[in-house]
């Protein structure tokens, strides 16, 4: 599903009421009927108090219409109007009209006004900003803000959370709707998937208002939200007449005295993944341990027992993951350095792998194109520097990725593949997977993928999506604290299951 700019919306929205020959206030009228038929279908004419915060502008327009749906439905209401600017929209005053119409009177509420009173009881529907929020909210906005999320009632923001800009961390953090839940009108908005803003929402949905197809189809989007479908339509159909060489020879590369189990997970993710065959590289202390663990594993050492000092492959693999476990003591950075010098293919690197690069950068024009990088937020500001809100790390972050031709992988809540200035959001995982070794498994699954053929994009995309699934069936049974990585491992088979199984009707309707 695409995510597009503010921008890019409006333009939907100009592109819709010229094509259609409509009027704006049409598309406001759609958007308040879809959130009010979203309302009604769950309240069923609860007598539940509904409180109303309308902006001035568009936002609140829609506030205003839905107002007046409810009240025809016989829903009990209170309107107020936030007045936090002179110049009103057009279709707000249409609806403000409407609903004086129907002899309903909002409360105008201003810098001057006591704060209403707001039961826990009570829903709150917050129409205050829209995505045309262009600057810190004044103070006095700020504070009924703070007010609403003080209240404890459960708030419905109209299209995104009051006060979340939606290009920038909010100016003051204490000035943004703490939202239950989203109406997002017909495209996903990128603020929703990063931690500074993504925190301000706690579910979200999708309401199709009726934007023009054409334009929704045509339309380039710098990023795109990434769930089942675009997934099953990367999957690599396993062949009949096929055998263990089809899908590729992995080798993972890593470990150090201690840390050998983080190339156990690795190659484990790597076999479960679907690798034809996978060897491991590891100094001579993780030898006895992997061969025990991993019976599928061949294993290969290097001449040091502590460390890793020069990586020999005997053989030419399709694929190779390095870093996680590895160090980065002097003789295993010169190893990393002419590894990399030898390989041609793309590799997937990942932790003291990026370590290194980030104390010698110089490296960098040494790894192959469209190699694949999954750094966590610390080992990315090693690469890229440090940043001021989220939306300036994904830019950096493009911009290194285009720089070096590198398959980015932004590790997080919503991990964000990169590549050719264009990000893919991912929509699996959960906060259990947030543990030791989840990152060394995720390597290795990609790692896995690209054993079988998928290109490093697809193999980023899919590797992302399926290790976040995996940890989605893990928690379904164990919930977030027992997880461990080795519980990812032991759901990708389930992972896949549930990829290839017929969409039900809520995927079917995201597609
Ligand atoms: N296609 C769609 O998705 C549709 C969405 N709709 C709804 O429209 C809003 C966007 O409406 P818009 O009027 O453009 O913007 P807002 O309602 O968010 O804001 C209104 C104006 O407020 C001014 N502004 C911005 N920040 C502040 C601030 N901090 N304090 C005071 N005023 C502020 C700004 O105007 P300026 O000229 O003063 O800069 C805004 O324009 C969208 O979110 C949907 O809810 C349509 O109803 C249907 C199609
Ligand atoms: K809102």
């Amino acid at each position: 599903m695409k995510i597009f700019s503010a921008q890019q919306i409006y333009q939907a929205d100009k592109f819709t009421i010229e094509k259609q020959q409509i009027t704006s206030d049409v598309l406001m009228e759609q958007a308040a009927t879809k959130i009010f038929e979203w309302i009604h279908a769950r309240l069923r004419g609860t007598s539940v108090n509904i409180q109303l915060f309308c902006g001035i502008g568009n936002n609140g327009g829609d506030g205003m219409a839905l107002a007046r749906h409810l009240q025809e439905h016989g829903y009990v209401i209170t309107v107020h109007v936030v007045n936090y600017s002179e110049k009103r929209s057009k279709d707000f005053l249409l609806n403000l009209e409407r609903l004086k119409d129907r002899k309903i009177w909002p409360n105008f509420i201003n810098a001057e006004s006591e704060l209403p009173e707001i039961s826990a009881n009570d829903i709150v529907v917050d129409a205050i900003f829209g995505i045309g929020l262009n600057r810190s909210p004044d103070d006095w906005v700020g504070q009924l803000i703070g007010h609403i999320n003080a209240s404890q009632a459960f708030v419905l923001s109209v299209d995104v959370p009051s006060g979340l800009p939606m290009d920038r961390a909010p100016w003051n953090p204490k000035y943004v709707i703490e939202s239950s839940y989203v109406l997002s009108f017909q495209v996903p908005k990128l603020a929703f998937f990063l931690p500074d803003t993504g925190v301000y929402l706690n579910q979200w949905e999708i309401l199709d208002i009726g934007l023009d197809p054409e334009f929704l189809t045509r339309e380039e989007a710098d990023y795109e939200l990434v769930g089942k479908h675009q997934i099953v339509s990367l999957y690599r159909p396993r062949l009949k007449f096929s055998h263990k060489g089809t899908y590729g020879q992995a080798m993972i590369v890593g470990g150090s005295y201690g840390k050998i189990g983080a190339v156990q997970l690795a190659s484990n993710a790597c076999l479960s993944s679907g690798a034809g065959l996978v060897t491991a590289f590891v100094p001579q202390c993780g030898y006895h341990s992997l061969q025990t663990a991993v019976p599928e594993l061949m294993v290969l050492t290097d001449t040091d027992e502590h460390c890793i000092t020069e990586i020999s492959m005997p053989f030419a693999p399709k694929a190779v993951g390095i870093g996680m476990g590895l160090g980065t003591k002097e003789p295993t950075i010169k190893a990393f350095k002419d590894f990399l010098k030898q390989m041609e293919s793309p590799v997937v690197v990942d932790a003291d792998g990026l370590n290194i690069l980030a104390m010698a950068p110089h490296m960098l024009k040494d790894v192959p194109p469209q190699s694949i990088f999954t750094p966590h937020p610390k080992e990315l500001e090693r690469l890229i520097g440090t940043w001021t809100d989220d939306f300036e790390k994904l830019e950096k972050a493009k911009a290194f990725s285009i720089s070096h031709d590198i398959v980015l992988v932004i590790k997080g809540a919503h991990t964000i593949v990169l590549y050719k200035g264009k990000g893919y959001v991912n929509t699996t995982g959960n906060p259990g997977m947030a543990t030791a070794g989840s990152g060394d498994v995720l390597t290795g699954m990609v790692t896995g993928l690209m054993a079988q053929g998928y290109t490093s994009l697809e193999a980023a995309i899919f590797g992302v999506y399926l290790h976040g699934l995996a940890g989605d069936i893990s928690a379904s049974q164990n919930g977030y604290e027992a997880l461990k990585a080795s519980d990812i491992v032991n759901s990708i088979g389930r992972a896949y299951v549930e990829i290839l199984s017929p969409p039900d009707v809520e995927e079917k309707e995201q597609e």
